[in-house]
């Protein structure tokens, strides 16, 4: 009898008891009896596996890694089986060793159109290069270039929209429209045609809504956990986020109705566009079945592009603009060598990648861009195999994740100076070997087989527009900007002020 009336009250307690222990064994495992327990770091990030959801509410990776590193020093714990190491070697063997994986955090990223995976989210490397083989020509600078008249038609129109800003006394908001600017020439090259963000001025198919409603919930679903990951789903239920993922699920059915239309148009010979939609629908038709690559292959690294080759672009643009704006030298010496190079004929009317390539001082300003801010500074995780590996100098078990933030090496102010921390194109116009060494560190696109293989359409993009927008127009910052690091780092609400030039 007593023990019948004992149970049910004793039950919950029980369920509590049993649940606190299991939770002071899992601290007290990690703190103390597991493998990287002698790494430091903040006590949570030691204990638990939340410190990058923490992180990515504080939205400062890059900041806080460098604060981090300053503190415990190149070795520091994020979550009991994630390392973030700080040096610049560890980033080049773990981004070229083909022995060390993508983490899961990748797998946040899958999109489902094929039976394999992206080349973003494939974690196996030789897979990985398996696929990139098939269609890496068509992403290299010769191919490129073959399609630089459509980047040339957005750029154009990039510039008029300016003059209507400069004429009506508009302020620019820089992220919205260099973000209009990449989505258009995305749709240029990989969707048969413009979106019309820039020619409508309007968030067509409510696709930037979109983007900026998914992209938070697909970073933290990467760097939960993996035991929470599948508890994870629930998100989608924010009205916010599933109409984000809706707009997208009808984006990705014009998508796929535009490849449908370009292969019956050049079937019927009536398309002749050399842009990355054509260029990769050809391997499908010429050895598609020899490489497994199909159709749906297609469409889905045309949607890979969309997601992948917008946002990042138009973080660079942001910040160059942002910084030329902020530092009125910069941009004076920056007009003199354009208005230089006009005077001898070395730009034309429509300035192409090549010309714009050789000003010293326009490359110096790009690359500085990329070292100040870097696109994301979570430590991108790649795994130790499982008989273990020497990284910088220590012994790391197999299964053990490790990771570099970006926003560490670019910071080194044994390589770029004590004045790493400010913004100084000068501190590109050194010595070639000296430049490429320090252009190493800056990681923009990654390294090795890994890295951005979108980074020519990326450079063609930026190295084209910020001359032809400069030479015709001046630029002046308005307030500082504020920047907010959700899995990208994104600068927000960054306005400044447009006035036409007078070159005369
Ligand atoms: C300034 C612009 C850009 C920057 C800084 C950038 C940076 C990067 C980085 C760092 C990676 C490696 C990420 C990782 O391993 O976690 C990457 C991969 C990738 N990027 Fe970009 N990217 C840019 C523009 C683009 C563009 C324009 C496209 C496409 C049109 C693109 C498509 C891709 C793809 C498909 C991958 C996966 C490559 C692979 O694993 O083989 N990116 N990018």
């Amino acid at each position: 009898m007593s023990s019948i009336q004992f149970l049910p009250l004793s039950l919950p307690i029980l369920l509590v008891a049993t649940s606190i222990l299991s939770i002071a064994i899992y601290i007290f495992y990690n703190l103390k009896l597991h493998p990287l327990s002698s790494i430091p770091g903040p006590f949570f990030a030691r204990a638990t596996s939340f410190y990058p959801i923490y992180l990515y509410y504080r939205g400062d990776f890059a900041l806080h890694m460098r604060h981090l590193h300053g503190i415990h020093g190149d070795f520091v714990r994020l979550t009991p089986n994630h390392i973030a190491v700080s040096s610049s070697t560890s980033l080049k063997q773990l981004w070229t060793n083909k022995e060390f994986e993508k983490g899961d955090f990748y797998d946040a990223f899958t999109l489902g159109f094929s039976k394999h995976r992206d080349l973003f989210t494939i974690r196996q490397n030789s897979f990985h290069s398996q696929r990139k083989r098939i269609h890496a020509n068509v992403w290299s600078m010769t191919s490129v270039l073959e399609m630089e008249k459509y980047i040339d038609e957005m750029v154009a129109l990039f510039c008029l929209k300016m003059g209507r800003l400069a004429d009506g006394n508009e302020l620019m908001d820089v992220g919205l429209w260099t973000w209009r600017f990449t989505y258009d020439v995305i749709g240029e090259l990989f969707f048969g045609k413009a979106y019309g963000f820039l020619e409508q001025e309007r968030d067509i198919d409510n696709l930037m809504a979109a983007a900026a409603a998914v992209a938070p919930f697909e970073g933290m679903m990467g760097m939960a956990p993996t035991w929470l990951k599948p508890f994870m789903w629930w998100m989608l239920a924010i009205p916010n986020i599933a109409r984000g993922v809706m707009n997208f699920q009808k984006v990705k059915v014009t998508g796929k109705k535009v490849v449908a239309d370009r292969m019956r148009a050049v079937e019927n010979q009536a398309e002749t566009r050399t842009d990355m939609l054509g260029k990769m629908l050809n391997i499908v038709w010429e050895k598609g079945e020899k490489y497994d690559w199909s159709v749906q292959d297609v469409e889905q690294e045309c949607f890979v592009a969309m997601v992948a080759g917008n946002d990042t672009v138009s973080i660079t643009l942001t910040t160059i603009l942002y910084h030329l704006a902020a530092h009125p030298s910069s941009l004076a010496r920056l007009h003199q060598e354009l208005d230089k190079a006009t005077a001898e004929g070395a730009l034309s009317p429509t300035i192409t990648y090549k010309e714009a390539a050789s000003i010293p001082y326009l490359v110096a300003t790009i690359n500085e861009g990329f070292r100040i801010h870097p696109l994301f500074g979570y430590p991108v995780p790649r795994v130790v195999p499982k008989e273990g590996a020497e990284i910088c100098g220590r012994w790391w078990p197999g299964g053990t994740v490790l990771g570099t933030s970006c926003g560490v090496p670019e910071r080194n102010k044994q390589l770029f100076g004590e004045d790493a921390d400010s913004w100084r194109p000068e501190r590109w116009l050194v010595d070639r070997e000296i430049a490429a060494r320090m252009w190493d560190d800056v990681c923009a696109f990654g390294i090795g087989q890994r890295a951005c293989i979108g980074q020519h359409i990326a450079r063609c993009q930026i190295t084209k527009i910020i001359p032809q927008f400069l030479r015709e127009f001046s630029i002046e910052k308005e307030s500082e900007w504020e920047c907010l690091e959700r899995w990208f780092n994104k600068p927000q609400n960054v306005h400044i002020k447009v006035t036409r030039r007078d070159r005369t």
